[in-house]
């Protein structure tokens, strides 16, 4: 079918007067196949022997997530083998802890020259504006979610690259169900940050069918972290409790106390992450996978916190915009398949997530008075 394609695009290239350019222009200007891909092309088969390690591009990655996945990678692989990337400058310890690049998303010829250069074989793709930020500022995040995931997915399957995308409780809407959500159900998001994730997953999923793209996709719930802090989300409540707890004793939620979410802790997201990168394809019964660890509100949070801070005080001023979105999405994730298919299984529930935050969070700000 590929091949009837490319031929019918080459005659009309010949009727359109197009001459001798019509062999080197760039097939996704004429937009039936990625870019510069022959119609024959296998992108099963990628390009590096299977003993050796993977090199890793990672997009975005000086967000919540990026830092530390880099981080778990390098241990795995090699600290030259994984390389961050993302628009903004790096903090002095990532600069120096492992390889890092200016990669604007948007710029197609520079990921291709940073894929190219670098022999990339994996593309772990974090760059994105998050559900608060975005509707803040919707036709950035049309650009940055939707117009650079088509750079990705173009540069991944000309490339032979697996690639991985993560999507989000936030690509369900209102009228899915909602407790539990399950893998394939309504999708209706009511944000362009929704939109875009339900884009990415269904493009995902048609380049995988339709050229072969080694496409993974996880969606993952509110993530919570100790040492960086959340782009913009609404679930980032669940963080800063933690710091202003720590810090002062008090903290005003801006979701109400009875607002049910999945959520999950970093070190149970990453292992997740590379757990579906590396999954044989043959397990792999579908390319996007819910994954869960916990849900809760902000009022048993708050009460957990309380066990081990008695004196934290909770109050709330609620944000309309984050409460809207809050509303609309899952309050219980089913994430049955990805147990069932790859052995997903997370290791912290709510009391291990709290004490761990708060053992992190005490002795960082025990260093930091101290200095
Ligand atoms: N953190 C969570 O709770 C969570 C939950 C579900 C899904 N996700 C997904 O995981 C991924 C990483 O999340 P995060 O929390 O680290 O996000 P983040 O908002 O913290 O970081 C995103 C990064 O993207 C970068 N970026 C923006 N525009 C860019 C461009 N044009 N080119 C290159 N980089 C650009 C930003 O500079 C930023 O460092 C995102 O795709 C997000 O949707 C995150
Ligand atoms: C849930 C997730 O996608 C992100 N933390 C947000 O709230 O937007």
């Amino acid at each position: 079918m590929a091949r009837a394609l490319s031929k019918l695009v080459r005659h009309a290239l010949r009727t359109h007067g197009c001459g001798c350019e019509s062999l080197t222009v760039s097939v996704r200007s004429i937009s039936f196949s990625p870019r510069q891909v022959t119609s024959d092309a296998g992108f099963h088969s990628v390009s590096f022997s299977e003993t050796d390690h993977p090199k890793v591009l990672i997009t975005g990655g000086l967000g919540q997530l990026g830092v530390g996945l880099a981080k778990m990678l390098r241990r795995q692989f090699g600290k030259n083998n994984v390389i961050l990337s993302d628009i903004r400058k790096p903090p002095s310890d990532v600069y120096h802890n492992g390889p890092f690049i200016y990669s604007d998303i948007l710029d197609y010829k520079n990921l291709r020259e940073i894929v190219v250069n670098n022999r990339i074989t994996w593309l772990v793709h974090y760059s994105a504006l998050l559900s608060a930020v975005g509707e803040a500022n919707v036709s950035l995040a049309r650009d940055v979610n939707i117009t650079g995931l088509h750079n990705i997915l173009d540069i991944a399957a000309e490339h032979g690259l697996r690639l991985f995308v993560p999507s989000t409780i936030g690509a369900f809407g209102p009228s899915s169900p909602r407790n539990p959500t399950p893998d394939l159900c309504i999708q209706r998001p009511r944000t362009i940050y929704g939109v875009s994730k339900v884009h990415a997953e269904l493009m995902g999923e048609y380049y995988h069918h339709r050229y072969g793209l080694d496409f993974r996709c996880l969606r993952y719930p509110g993530i919570i972290s100790a040492d960086s802090q959340p782009g913009g989300g609404t679930t980032d409540y669940a963080v800063q409790i933690f710091h202003d707890a720590v810090k002062t004793g008090k903290f005003e939620c801006n979701l109400r106390p009875d607002t049910r979410l999945p959520m999950m802790y970093i070190t149970d997201c990453l292992r997740a992450t590379l757990e579906m990168m590396e999954a044989p394809a043959e397990v792999l019964s579908m390319r996007t996978y819910n994954i869960n660890a916990m849900s809760f509100t902000p009022e048993e949070l708050a009460h957990e916190l309380q066990k081990l801070l008695p004196g934290l005080q909770v109050t709330y001023h609620i944000d309309p915009v984050r409460q809207a979105i809050a509303d609309s999405w899952p309050m219980n994730f089913d994430d049955s398949n990805a147990r069932k298919d790859w052995g997903w299984k997370h290791d912290y529930d709510l009391p291990e997530l709290v004490q761990t935050m708060l053992n992190f969070i005490g002795s960082d700000s025990r260093i930091a008075s101290a200095n």
